[in-house]
């Protein structure tokens, strides 16, 4: 049974103005990386320049980043990449589709975590950049009365560049608080026999449907610089063994499935083979007929409906590819809350039983 403070207080001891003190409960916080507001200019200016003034993500001096990215870069980029979320934006509610699906994934995961903890739990989701804020979300459970925060970043694989900066936001969120709670972050799960499952059936469900059984398995990672990896991000490597996970769980052979990295931005080496320029060369090679996942996004966002389902099919169509099958990500599909909620339960031990 967990302690509630304020019961200690409730005596002529007291101070008559002596604050309410809510205690007694369990935060899970779910974190992911975040979305613009709109697709027009200034809420897109706004969500790329906190995202990409980041050092974990651009890792370059300030003094010599800063001016290029206010002049140069976000004099343009807003329009690009406004169109390209105007092209995939879910109208009906006015925001992303990342947004959407984290928020479903919220209300699932609480469903699940409710009916095994009942109200000791406090289930919620942060973004790293723009809104809903890690700060705002720390404030409100804390103020609820969690005493105890497990913070769970929704990227399977880690990289400094998206579970470490999640963290430090969390971390830089909890030194506001008078009141501190304890805190736990969660260990990458990529090689989670559960969250395994899950993409395979995944996999498995795609391929049963498709008109025409695809004959290569291209899986798509979000790239970063080829640097970060030498200088210590396990983040490639992790890929890899996510790859050869979910073979070895399909039975297939190599011949079947292949890694690539997208998103290439900037003039600096990126983890290879790109996705863009691979697909182009296997239509080229002769495999007319591919399936691309995206197994490091937990729901699926702009780089997996506008940069897979859009660009990097028209580079594998216009090389004299036939047919190109896009698997969406996990979202909010059972499986995937199942295999979540499973990790969860896990880092929860000695705090909730
Ligand atoms: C420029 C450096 C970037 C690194 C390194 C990087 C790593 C990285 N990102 C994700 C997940 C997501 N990235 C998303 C969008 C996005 N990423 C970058 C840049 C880097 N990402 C930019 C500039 C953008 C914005 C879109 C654009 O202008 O092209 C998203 C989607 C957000 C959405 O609203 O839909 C996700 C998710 C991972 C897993 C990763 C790992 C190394
Ligand atoms: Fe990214
Ligand atoms: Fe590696």
């Amino acid at each position: 049974m967990l302690d509630n403070m304020q019961n200690e207080c409730s005596t002529a001891h007291a101070p008559a103005e002596h604050p309410k003190i809510k205690s007694g409960k369990v935060g899970i916080l779910l974190a992911n990386l975040g979305t613009p507001d709109d697709y027009t200019y200034w809420p897109m200016r706004r969500y790329l320049s906190e995202f990409l003034s980041d050092k974990r993500v651009i890792d370059y001096p300030r003094w010599k980043w800063q001016p290029l990215l206010q002049l140069i870069i976000l004099s343009k980029r807003p329009f690009s990449s406004g169109e390209a979320y105007k092209s995939i934006w879910n109208h009906d509610k006015g925001e992303s589709p990342l947004m959407t699906i984290t928020k479903d994934q919220t209300a699932k995961m609480a469903d699940a975590l409710h009916a095994r903890y009942g109200d000791q739990v406090m289930v919620d989701f942060c973004m790293r950049y723009g809104n809903p804020s890690t700060d705002s979300k720390v404030r409100k459970m804390v103020e609820a009365g969690c005493q105890k925060i497990l913070f769970v970043p929704l990227y399977p694989q880690y990289a400094g560049a998206t579970s470490g900066t999640a963290n430090d936001q969390f971390f830089r969120a909890l030194m506001k608080e008078k009141w501190q709670p304890a805190a736990r972050t969660i260990p990458p799960y990529f090689d989670d026999p559960a969250y395994i499952d899950a993409l395979a059936k995944s996999v498995e469900d795609a391929y049963d449907t498709a008109e025409k059984k695809p004959d290569l398995l291209v899986v798509s990672y979000h790239g970063m610089p080829k640097r970060y990896l030498m200088e210590g991000d396990p983040y490639h490597c992790q890929c890899q063994k996510t790859t050869r996970l979910l073979k070895e769980r399909l039975g297939w052979d190599d011949s079947q499935i292949t890694t690539t990295f997208q998103s290439v931005f900037g003039p600096e080496e990126w983890l290879r083979p790109y996705t863009v320029e691979h697909v182009a060369d296997l239509a080229r090679e002769g495999q007319k007929n591919i399936a691309v996942i995206a197994p490091a996004f937990s729901a699926d966002c702009i780089e997996t409906l506008e940069e897979i389902n859009e660009e990097i099919k028209e580079s594998f169509e216009e090389a004299g590819g036939e047919d190109f099958l896009y698997i969406p990500c996990l979202n909010d599909n059972p499986e995937h809350i199942a295999a979540l909620a499973g990790v969860i339960e896990n880092n929860l031990k000695g705090w909730l039983e």
